[in-house]
């Protein structure tokens, strides 16, 4: 069935069948975001760079906010969604840290310390 627009909901079923269906494909987004984020740490290896990128947080930031701004979202709903991206790059660092941590133990372990 096609989606229903807020306004052509009749009922708080069809309201939340939308809400359920908007749900799910967020957290279809966020899955695809993680593949991209599992690949970071893995060229991050080879850079070197280290998983707190400071300057490319600020940016994903700002641009998440500017986005919701656009999109005529108030102030405080716009600081909110900034405050989620927030929580879930803290999350999203600290998983590529841990997997650096690990991919380095395990190359200390197999006697490789990275001098060519
Ligand atoms: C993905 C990266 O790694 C970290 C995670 C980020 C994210 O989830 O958007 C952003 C910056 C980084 O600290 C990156 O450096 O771009």
């Amino acid at each position: 069935m096609d989606p229903k627009r807020p306004w052509e909901c009749a009922d708080m079923s069809q309201v939340r069948s939308e809400i359920d269906r908007i749900d799910a494909a967020l957290v279809d987004l966020i899955a695809e975001r993680y593949g991209y984020v599992d690949r970071a740490w893995q060229l991050k290896m080879t850079t070197q760079e280290g998983a707190v990128v400071q300057w490319r947080i600020q940016q994903v930031i700002d641009r998440v906010k500017a986005r919701a701004s656009e999109k005529n979202m108030p102030p405080e709903m716009v600081d909110m969604v900034g405050a989620q991206w927030r929580n879930m790059i803290g999350w999203f660092v600290q998983y590529e840290e841990e997997k650096l941590r690990q991919a380095q133990d395990a190359k200390v372990k197999s006697g490789d310390n990275g001098s060519a």
